[in-house]
């Protein structure tokens, strides 16, 4: 496994504006990041960002799939405890929140789900008591395996930003780009047919529940520019495959699995991954819960006019989940 990942460096007077930014979106809301006036706060924040924030925010342009975002730094003791669940967390480091809004804003339109941490569009990943072994954010005694952020979904994100509050065991995500594996034309070939359906995963109950017919969608495929990928093995029903489509699954695993990066997060990275490109997944990991305890914060990215999905995602079902912008389209 490889640990290199392309860096972009916030110099100071980017990151003293981003802090001026999200402290005067705060002072208008009160200490709380799911205000309703604030994300039409954020658009006009966003928009007024200088030339030089908006430069480290341009799309990923390596065939890594990915960029780490450093500068930004937390305040240990001022972001508190980390809380034992996404479900208490509550407006806990809302000026993060702020900040990523801001700088997701600066990247595309944020999305949020209904069916997911209560609409919010930052989600608070912490490990939680009783949840180790599940293939969520909220596990750690398991290897969270590589994944397409919700995979399940034709309107899933384009890019997903992770920003580390506190990780003092050094506890790795992992990502691996489709750009850098090796597959022959017959297996690319034989994996961008739609023979198995991506199922909802266990952060989404409401939509595992839903009764239509699963749609068989393709696990790569060729875009404009170059492959991409759609790829959640945990919540694919693998077994349902003809041997030679098994087969070839296995070897874009081992691929994969080949090419991973593991990318520890310190205080104050944002972690950027283009979501058609790169499978993320976590390593395994001892929970502390005893407030000390590594804690992410997630926002997930739509980039208006990106045509990088096939067009029969258009109609998918979604299994009954929308997905809210949070800007209305310009
Ligand atoms: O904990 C991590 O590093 C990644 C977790 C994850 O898959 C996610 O937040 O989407
Ligand atoms: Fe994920």
């Amino acid at each position: 496994m490889s640990t290199a990942a392309p860096v972009r460096q916030l110099d100071p007077a980017s990151v003293a504006e981003l802090r001026r930014s999200a402290a005067r979106v705060l002072d208008a809301f009160g200490s709380s990041a799911t205000h309703p006036g604030l994300l039409a706060r954020i658009a006009r924040e966003a928009a007024a960002l200088s030339p030089a924030v908006r430069h480290q925010c341009r799309p990923v342009d390596t065939a890594h799939g990915l960029f780490v975002l450093r500068g930004l730094e937390v305040d240990d003791a001022g972001i508190g405890p980390t809380p034992a669940s996404w479900a208490v967390a509550g407006d806990a480091a809302a000026e993060w929140d702020v900040v990523l809004l801001l700088l997701a804003t600066a990247m595309g339109n944020p999305i949020a789900w209904e069916g997911q941490q209560e609409g919010r569009f930052v989600h608070n990943i912490v490990p939680t008591a009783g949840r180790e072994q599940e293939q969520t954010g909220a596990s750690s005694d398991v290897l969270l395996s590589p994944h397409t952020e919700d995979a399940f979904h034709p309107g899933r994100a384009h890019l997903l930003m992770l920003c580390c509050m506190r990780n003092p065991d050094d506890i790795a995500t992992t990502a691996a780009s489709v750009r850098e594996v090796r597959l022959t034309d017959e297996d690319m070939d034989c994996l961008s047919r739609p023979v198995l359906p991506i199922l909802p995963d266990d952060a989404y109950v409401e939509a595992q529940g839903f009764a239509g017919e699963p749609p068989k969608v393709p696990t790569v495929w060729r875009s404009e520019d170059g492959p991409t990928l759609r790829f959640d093995p945990a919540y694919t029903p693998l077994g349902e495959a003809p041997a030679a489509y098994r087969a070839a699954y296995h070897r874009l695993e081992g691929e994969l699995s080949r090419v991973s990066r593991a990318v520890s997060l310190r205080p104050g990275e944002v972690l950027v991954v283009d979501n058609d490109l790169v499978v993320h997944g976590r390593v395994p990991f001892t929970a502390r819960y005893d407030g000390t305890d590594r804690w992410l914060k997630r926002a997930s990215v739509r980039v208006p006019g990106r045509r990088s999905r096939p067009e029969a995602e258009a109609l998918e079902h979604g299994y009954g989940q929308a997905a809210l912008e949070a800007h209305a389209a310009a």
